[in-house]
């Protein structure tokens, strides 16, 4: 059954545009100049229930806008829009009930109280029955290993610590639909690790259907097994995962720090991206990546290096390119 439907669902905002300097404020205030900007056109998009679904593009691509539509926190200029069998933007309570939203840039929880009261006001809020409450706390305190931080107040916890109790409160009231936005930004790599894990886990034992943005292409790759892409408002790929790295993801990223000031040559094919005496980044094929490395141990001495997932920014460039099409 498909929980989400959207057909050429389409967001355009009126964006005022001011001229410069103080004669240009006066100017604007009697005579307005607006530009149409398309957040979001035509997206057509369909998720069955229990899909774990990754919404990638770079910035300004349209996710937000996409997510927003979605949760109806705004309304679509164009275009068909279902949810949980809801228009979003009637914002019926019915209709909240079924869905939960975390950002990773934006709090639900309230910084002076404790974890604990926000839970309880947020049962209030939705009306969760006694049982079913202690069932879910009980369930996700367990899940996300959080006994000790309860009780404290929120504003002094660290941002991982946090991030789990912002998917604790966003889960208590057993939304069908979860809409994360980057919830794993700012994360060091064991936070981050955590977090998926918990979300797997919410996903294969709940059912909750759970829509992912994030930049960190590890968290896509790791949980989602259907991804969308969307580059200036438009859908570019639709399908699976796997096949979207595999053909699209064709370099990685390696930066280099040099114990003396060096200059960086190699019979080896590489892209570069930076350059400053003691300091290289550069984009390799994946498969040449051993090599570099070999040639780069052997040749130089290494203060540092890092290897690092290609930019989805590339990823994208290269599908819109790719003149054979995608999946869809
Ligand atoms: N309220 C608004 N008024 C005018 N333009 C807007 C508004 N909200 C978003 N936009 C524009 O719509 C485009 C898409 O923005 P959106 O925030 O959806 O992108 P995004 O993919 O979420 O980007 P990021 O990854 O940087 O968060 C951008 O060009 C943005 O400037």
């Amino acid at each position: 059954m498909n929980i989400i439907e959207t057909k050429n669902l389409t967001k355009t905002f009126q964006r005022f545009q001011k001229e410069p300097g103080l004669k240009g404020s006066m100017k604007g205030l009697f005579k307005r100049k607006y530009l149409m900007k398309s957040a979001v056109s035509d997206f057509t998009l369909t998720v069955e229930e229990g899909e774990f679904i990754g919404l990638i593009g770079p910035n300004g691509a349209g996710k937000t806008t996409l997510i927003k539509m979605l949760t109806g926190i705004i309304a679509p200029s164009n275009g068909e829009i279902s949810v949980a069998g809801h228009y979003p933007n009637k914002l019926e309570n019915s209709f909240k009930r079924q869905y939960a939203v975390v950002m990773g840039q934006k709090s639900q929880l309230f910084f002076e109280l404790s974890a604990n009261d926000t839970f309880l006001l947020f049962k209030e809020l939705y009306n969760i029955p006694e049982d079913e409450y202690r069932k879910n706390l009980d369930y996700f305190i367990a899940l996300f290993g959080v006994t000790d931080i309860l009780d404290v107040q929120v504003r002094t916890l660290s941002l991982g610590e946090r991030m789990k109790l912002e998917l604790i409160v966003a889960l208590l009231h057993n939304p069908k639909i979860l809409f994360l936005d980057e919830p794993t930004i700012g994360l060091d790599a064991v936070a981050q690790k955590q977090i998926r894990k918990f979300l797997k886990e919410v996903n294969e034992t709940k059912g909750t259907t759970i829509i992912l943005t994030s930049h960190y292409m590890e968290d896509i790759k790791s949980l989602c097994k259907r991804c969308v892409v969307i580059n200036e408002g438009k859908k570019l790929f639709d399908g699976d995962t796997d096949l979207l790295f595999k053909k699209y993801q064709t370099h990685k990223k390696v930066t280099v720090s040099f114990v003396q000031e060096d200059h960086f040559t190699s019979e080896i094919d590489f892209i570069p991206l930076e350059k400053s005496p003691y300091k290289t980044t550069l984009l390799i094929k994946k498969e040449l990546s051993q090599e570099l490395l070999k040639d780069l141990l052997v040749r130089y001495e290494l203060d540092d290096i890092s290897i690092e997932e290609e930019d989805i920014g590339n990823v994208v460039e290269r599908i819109y390119n790719d003149k054979s099409g995608v999946s869809e």
